[in-house]
């Protein structure tokens, strides 16, 4: 048997086919409109039910109803409630299923009549002809029908729902009234309503002619919340029009509906707002429902929705057998009934938020409001950022909206964009407000992860005791400014170092091997040079823990000085023994003792005292003492250390400096730690990498090979390392390629949080009360990475005022290029060269954007007229002086120039457009400028203190007898 569609068979079975969507639900049968199809089996089986049923409109029923079409509504009413009444326990439960009703007694009583009854009101307006009753009728069938439209035809055609009908019909109240509402109410003998309440009701059905609006007495109560806001609520309300309302009642011909208001008002459904309107499907009440009902969800199976199939209203609370497990065909019933019945298209709108909206709800629900901002919560649960990471990273590992973070942040008073970097501080304030637990990592567990994912590691892991070599001890030179560290050097290796120094002061970091001999053995020492100036801080603390031993020098005749105690703290802090080389000694006011009691104090008691640090008196331009402080230096290794390294592993290391050489490319000096370095070799150094080239020595010769503690120049970087970064050599160029790039990102974005000088609010409003706020920005170039990397950190330094920072915006190694100065000008930038020139067109580009390039050659100087520029951008600070007082004496009247001031200048002078104020019993009136100003009668520029003069205030006229008018300036102040 071919499949027929649910609203052919209903016409063949002469019924409405919601009734018929509503035995199907009723029989647990899914069909959604009457459109569907339905299989053959499902066909036989309703059929079946009908006939049990009696309420098969044997076919035909429905015409012979026709007349009884108001009957109709009732029993329709009845029906259809009764399904859902039964649910509710409605009265309809009668008419259709007395036994359910009987049950569902509880739930809605009052509902179900009322409830259907109601959905008939509506339509019954635009049924035409048909005065109350009829519409009634109809409606109640219509109402499923849901299209207003159709409806109103139907009616006529379409006798009620026949087998609901029926029976209600019978019972007669529908015959009575055409309320269908009314009618089925009476029914409820069967019980159905046991709640009693609205016994009235019943009885009024019957007035109501236009009754089909039943529901008006009860507003839906049950109905639900939602109601107003959906499609529904306008169709609930319209029928609910207690006493019918006006609008309503004018629109239909029934005009009945007047009564029917007070029948129904009567109180039928008590809690239900569906009650009468059992037909209407109220998606908004659905789910409700269904929720009350109890079976929530499951009501689906009652037939999603269907309008008819009393989805709604009478589903819901009751739940009773039929529609009520389902979960009353509450479910989602909106679009059967919502969309066609109303015609607001209302259901399925909010059929689609459900799903969406109800998560983000509920999400936003759970998520507290910090600041107005609802971001969710953690539970304390760890997660791990790295150092300089951005709120969007931060974001995504918690899966919230970055810009939500933005707006927290901003609420606890600090301004950072998604993207930009964010310090620990930031970081962990904003983790301890949204309840993580933020480990930053650090760097050296971030590069040591990084390794790991090659397998590789960088350490002190060199095999078994067998593979273990002595190697040569590495020395770093300490000591304050000029107190002969290079001369020393120099001194020992017999090179003249320090004669190609600029400014007299040691800018690079060099490295040298010296040979000695002690107790007739030949022994070498590796000696980094490192500079003295104290923007040079950072890479003397990388120079002491890359080396083994620390020789303080200290001039004889200066003692220790502040750099000197600042030395002998980072050797201290690096665990490193310390020799302490006392030079100058050839000076004549050379004072050795002093020196050593001085160092006592620091915890550094000499040999001769009991100590144990090994004191040498040397002079380095006399060459004095130069052997016993390489024999102090071996002795202390000796003693102290177990300098010992494996050179058959891949080489690993530091570089301790690097730069730009325009003929070889980036170079780098490092310094092997363990290994040996070999040409050919894959070679990754901080976030530069490549493959060396050539290798060269301290004393410029190409080497093959490179063994721990020796320092030597790797030639075949791609780009220049910066100083301290450690070195390794991997298994091959991508690998190397793969671990720079990741360091270089990491950098970048630790930079940024470093450099990223955020401001509080309150610092921030602070400063744009006192006006704009300044900031000189500069491009760094220098001849190597760690002179570039001194500048910086000395420049950094720099405080000038609260209104005025400077920021470092890039820099480099080499020379100044096109692309430093095109940068520099579209960002207003200076660019510092330092031992660096501008290349090729660069100058001429310069010159053509007003580019400032300055040169330096002394990291001080640079510093110093950093310095000034900062305080040449200070806004100039001004001050009062008060240039005279006059004391009005007789005042004047002029329509021309307005009230004049005759005064006696009391003291200093009185200045034509000078700044006044006029003062009234020692409160200042006004502030204003002097305007016209005369001796008699003439026109004067000033007047002094003794003499009578006519003057006027700007446009202020309230001048007085007795009044004090003063004169003063803003001289501009010199700053400190
Ligand atoms: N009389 C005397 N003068 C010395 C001796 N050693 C160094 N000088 C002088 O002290 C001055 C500074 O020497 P440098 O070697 O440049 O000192 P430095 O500690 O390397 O200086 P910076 O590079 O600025 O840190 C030079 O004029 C040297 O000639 C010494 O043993 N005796």
């Amino acid at each position: 048997m071919a499949k027929v569609r649910v609203y052919e068979l209903a016409k063949e079975l002469g019924l409405e086919s919601k009734q018929v969507l509503a035995t199907l639900k009723d029989m647990g049968e899914f069909v959604r409109s009457a459109s569907s199809t339905i299989e053959a089996p499902v066909v036989r089986r309703l059929r079946d039910r009908l006939d049990s049923d009696g309420s098969a409109s044997d076919g035909k029923k429905a015409e012979d109803k026709s007349a009884a079409k108001k009957a109709a509504p009732k029993p329709k009413a009845g029906s259809a409630p009764t399904k859902r009444a039964s649910s509710a326990g409605g009265s309809a439960p009668a008419s259709a299923k007395p036994s359910d009703a009987a049950p569902k007694p509880g739930p809605k009583p009052g509902v179900a009549p009322g409830t259907r009854a109601p959905r008939p009101g509506p339509r019954v307006p635009r049924v035409p002809g048909t005065p109350g009753t009829p519409r009634s009728a109809s409606q109640p069938v219509t109402r499923t029908t849901p299209k207003p439209g159709p409806a109103v035809p139907k009616p006529g055609p379409k006798p009620p729902a026949a087998p609901m009908s029926e029976k209600p019909a019978e019972k007669k109240p529908a015959e009575n009234t055409p309320k269908p509402s009314a009618a089925p109410k009476p029914t409820p003998p069967t019980g159905a309503r046991p709640t009693a309440p609205k016994p009235g009701p019943a009885p009024k059905p019957a007035p109501r002619p236009g009754g089909p609006r039943p529901r008006p007495g009860t507003p839906r109560p049950g109905n639900n919340p939602f109601a107003p806001s959906q499609g529904m609520g306008t169709q609930n309300r319209r029928p609910r029009p207690e006493g019918g309302r006006p609008e309503r009642g004018g629109d239909r011909p029934g005009g009945p509906r007047p009564q029917a208001p007070a029948a129904r008002g009567g109180g039928p459904r008590p809690g239900g707002g569906s009650p009468s309107g059992i037909p209407r499907p109220n998606p908004a009440m659905m789910p409700k429902q269904s929720a009350v009902g109890g079976p929530a969800r499951g009501g689906r199976g009652g037939g999603r929705g269907r309008p008819g199939g009393g989805r709604g209203p009478g589903g819901g609370p009751g739940g009773p057998p039929p529609f009520g497990p389902p979960g009353g065909g509450g479910g989602r019933g909106r679009r059967g009934g919502t969309q066609g019945a109303f015609g607001r298209g209302g259901g399925p709108r909010r059929g689609r938020k459900s799903k969406r909206q109800k998560r983000q709800e509920f999400d936003q629900m759970e998520a507290p409001s910090i600041g107005g901002v609802r971001v969710r919560k953690g539970d304390g649960q760890t997660v791990r950022m790295r150092r300089g990471a951005s709120l969007a990273d931060f974001a995504e590992k918690i899966g919230v909206d970055p810009a939500s973070l933005v707006q927290v942040l901003f609420h606890l008073g600090e301004m950072v964009t998604a993207n930009q970097s964010i310090n620990d501080e930031t970081l962990q304030l904003l983790g301890a407000e949204l309840n993580y637990d933020i480990q930053v990592v650090s760097p050296e567990d971030e590069e040591r992860e990084l390794l790991e994912r090659f397998d590789l590691e960088f350490g002190e892991n060199e095999g078994d005791e067998d593979d273990l070599m002595p190697r040569p001890a590495v020395v770093t030179v300490m000591g304050h400014v000029d107190h002969g560290k290079t001369r020393l050097l120099d001194a020992l290796r017999h090179s003249n170092v320090q004669a190609k120094e600029a400014g007299g002061i040691t800018q690079t970091i060099g490295a040298y091997q010296v040979e000695t001999e002690v107790d007739d053995e030949d022994r070498t020492i590796t000696f980094i040079d490192t500079p003295g100036h104290e923007a040079f801080t950072a890479m003397r603390a990388r120079g002491a823990k890359s080396t083994d031993i620390a020789v303080l020098v200290v001039a004889a005749d200066d003692g220790a000085m502040p750099q000197t105690i600042e030395a002998l703290n980072h050797a201290t802090a690096a665990d490193v023994p310390v020799v302490v080389a006392v030079n100058k000694v050839d000076k004549p006011t050379a004072d050795p003792a002093k020196v050593r009691g001085q160092l006592t104090e620091y915890g550094l008691v000499p040999e001769e005292y009991g100590g144990d640090t090994m004191f040498v008196d040397v002079s380095a331009t006399k060459g004095e003492g130069l052997d016993e402080l390489l024999e102090a230096i071996v002795l202390t290794a000796d003693a102290a250390l177990e300098l010992q390294a494996n050179p058959e592993m891949d080489a690993q290391g530091v570089a301790i400096e690097a730069h730009l050489d325009k003929g070889r490319g980036p170079v780098a000096t490092v310094l092997v730690q363990r290994g040996t370095l070999h040409v050919g070799d894959s070679i990754v150094a901080g976030p530069a990498h490549g493959r060396v080239r050539a290798l060269i020595n301290d004393v410029g010769e190409s080497v093959e090979a490179a063994e721990p503690s020796m320092p030597v120049q790797v030639l075949g970087l791609t780009s220049v390392p910066g100083a301290g970064d450690a070195f390794m050599v991997v298994p091959d160029d991508r690998t190397a390629r793969q671990i720079a790039d990741q360091r270089e990102a990491r950098k970048r974005a630790a930079a940024q949080a470093a450099g990223a000088r955020r401001k509080t609010l309150d610092q921030l409003f602070e400063q744009l009360e006192k006006g704009e706020t300044e900031e000189l920005l500069l491009i760094l170039k220098g001849d190597g990475a760690g002179s570039v990397e001194a500048l910086e950190e000395a420049l950094m330094k720099i405080e000038v005022s609260e209104e005025v920072s400077l920021r470092v915006i890039d820099r480099g190694v080499g020379a100044i290029t096109e692309t430093n100065v095109s940068l520099a000008a579209a960002s207003g930038a200076v660019i510092l060269g330092f031992n660096v020139r501008a290349q090729g067109k660069a100058t001429e580009m310069a010159d053509r954007e007003n580019v400032d390039i300055r040169y330096y050659s002394v990291i001080y100087r640079a510093i110093e007229e950093i310095e000034a520029a900062l305080k040449g951008m200070l806004k100039p600070i001004y001050e009062e002086k008060q240039l005279g007082q006059a004391e009005v004496r007789e005042i004047f009247k002029s329509s021309k120039v307005g009230t004049i001031a005759g005064c006696m200048v009391t003291s200093g002078i009185m200045r034509r457009n000078a700044k006044a104020r006029l003062l009234r019993d020692g409160v200042v009136v006004t502030e204003t400028e002097i305007g016209s100003l005369r001796r008699e009668k003439d026109d004067v520029t000033e007047v002094r203190d003794g003499f009578e003069c006519g003057l006027t205030l700007g446009s202020f006229n309230d001048i007085k007898h007795g009044d004090i008018i003063e004169t003063y300036e803003m001289v501009e102040k010199p700053r400190d």
